[in-house]
This record gives C-alpha cells, sequence and structure tokens, in this order.
C-alpha cells in the first residue's frame, strides 16, 4: 500500500534560519510514528512541512504516493493542532466544533446529513464526550477541549490523522479517553504521525519512535527508554539540551 507521507532530504527554515536541514522519514500505512525531540528542535516544523504549511528549501514531501504539491484529497488528513487557543469567546457547542470536521468530507463526497450526524456522534463517543455535546465549548477544560479537537479531526473519517502534542497539558481522563480514540482509529486501519513530549498512556500504541536533534532524525525505531532524570516525573521538560546529549533524546 502505498505510504501515506514520505519526506525526502526535506530542509526547512525561518526567515533564512535553517531547523531541518535534512529529514527523510516515511510513515507506512497503519502505523503510529511519534515524532520525539527537545524544545525548538523542529518537531512542529517536520509535520507542519508534511502538511505544506511551511514551504521546503529543498527536498520534497509525497502524501499517498503523490507530490504534497499536486495532492489535493485533504480529506483523508485529519489535523490536530498544538493548542485551540482562547476560545475568545465564541459560543461554540462541542457538536459545532466537531461537526466542523465534516466540511472537508462535504466538499468532496457530499454524503448525507444522517452520514454527518453519524460520524459526529461516533468521534464524540470516541473520545468519551457523549454527554457534553450541546455544551458550549468555553466550559469545558482545557484536556476536554482537546478532546474535543481530536474529535472534529475524526469526525473527517480520515485515513491519516496528524497531531502535535495532542496530550501536552492534558489532565489524566482526557489522556486515556485519547488513548482510547486512537487505538479504535488505529484498529479501523489508521495511520497516526504525532509529535509528543510525553507519551503516557501512549507509549503503547506507538509502532516506531522518530527523534529530530540538530536539523536531522538522531533516532528512527523502536520508542527510546527515558533515561536518567527525564524519567522523573517533575523533569519539567524546559531546560536547553547541549550536542554531547546522549539519544535517550526524548527529552524536551
Ligand atoms: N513561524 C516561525 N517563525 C520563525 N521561527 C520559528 C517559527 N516557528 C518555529 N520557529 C523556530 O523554529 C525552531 C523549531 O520550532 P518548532 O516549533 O518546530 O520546534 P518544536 O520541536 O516543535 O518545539 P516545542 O517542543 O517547543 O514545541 C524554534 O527555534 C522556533 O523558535
Amino acid at each position: 500500500m502505498t505510504a501515506p507521507v514520505t519526506v525526502t532530504h526535506a530542509a526547512v527554515g525561518y526567515e533564512g534560519r535553517a531547523v531541518l536541514r535534512d529529514v527523510s522519514l516515511t510513515v507506512a500505512a497503519g502505523e503510529v510514528v511519534a515524532v520525539l525531540g527537545a524544545n525548538g528542535s523542529g518537531k512542529s516544523t517536520l509535520i507542519r512541512a508534511v502538511l505544506g504549511l511551511v514551504p521546503l528549501s529543498s527536498g520534497s514531501v509525497a502524501l499517498f504516493g503523490r507530490p504534497a504539491r499536486r495532492f489535493r484529497q485533504w480529506h483523508r488528513i485529519g489535523y490536530v493542532p498544538q493548542r485551540l487557543g482562547a476560545s475568545g469567546g465564541v459560543p461554540a457547542t462541542v457538536r459545532e466544533v466537531v461537526a466542523a470536521g465534516r466540511l472537508a468530507r462535504r466538499g468532496v463526497l457530499r454524503p448525507p446529513a444522517r452520514a454527518d450526524r453519524t460520524a459526529v456522534a461516533t468521534a464524540l463517543a470516541a473520545v468519551g464526550l457523549a454527554d457534553r455535546t450541546g455544551d458550549p465549548v468555553s466550559t469545558l477544560s482545557g484536556g476536554q477541549q482537546q478532546r474535543v479537537l481530536i474529535a472534529r479531526a475524526l469526525a473527517g473519517e480520515p485515513d491519516l490523522l496528524i497531531l502535535d502534542e495532542p496530550t501536552a497539558g492534558v489532565d489524566a481522563a482526557s489522556q486515556e479517553a485519547f488513548a482510547g480514540a486512537l487505538k479504535e482509529f488505529v484498529v479501523g486501519g489508521g495511520t497516526v504521525l504525532l509529535v509528543a513530549h510525553e507519551l503516557g498512556p501512549l507509549r503503547s500504541l506507538i509502532s516506531r519512535a522518530v527523534v529530530v536533534h540538530a536539523g536531522g532524525i538522531a533516532h528512527d525505531g523502536p520508542v527510546p527508554e527515558p533515561a536518567g532524570h527525564h524519567a522523573d516525573p517533575d523533569h519539567d521538560h524546559v531546560h536547553p539540551h547541549g550536542p554531547n546529549e546522549p539519544a535517550g533524546l526524548w527529552s524536551a
């Protein structure tokens, strides 16, 4: 089967400053790939480059076998950005936000309204928020809001989910709910590319870990064991990392 994501010798920078120098990465169908690395190493930049949200200065990206530039099947990809941010007083209900995840499908396939309603209900049940559908999103906790975003991505019935730190700062119940939803998605044949600092309950679902370091991929294989003080739950993940640090680079 065609790989959902193929990145070949990609370089990406901002304002002339290189962040990724030479990154190659393939995510095969059915894999759950975690992108790990220190703060500022370029994890988000890598997934933004995959989605075409930042331009490559060299190299290429292919999505489902098509050069990203010519890729049109965006309904096949669900993306959850790092944060919803302040809800800005928008009085949208949980159901409305999740229903927005159907828009790309509607444009392409025009499924009947009943299919939309079923997909929204299924996605909300998957993240454990079936009882909150009519509530304004602003009344939910940060972790629950993050779950709403994941449900929005799932409602589009994508083949590939791309998630940027889906569980950062999220309460334990939401992390468990998220892990359950992700497992269901993968069992159903989905592929996942996610950025994470802490894998927590996701750990057992990850089939491969990729560590971004110094503009390249420093590790591509099994999930590295947390090393030394990084394993300490109180480790705050904000200190800078030196270039000589061992590739327990699990760090951040
Ligand atoms: N839009 C932007 N313009 C300029 N510089 C940027 C931009 N976005 C990111 N950067 C810089 O690029 C580098 C990589 O950032 P990126 O967000 O990809 O790292 P990250 O590994 O995802 O970090 P974190 O773990 O903190 O989320 C950082 O030095 C960051 O300051």
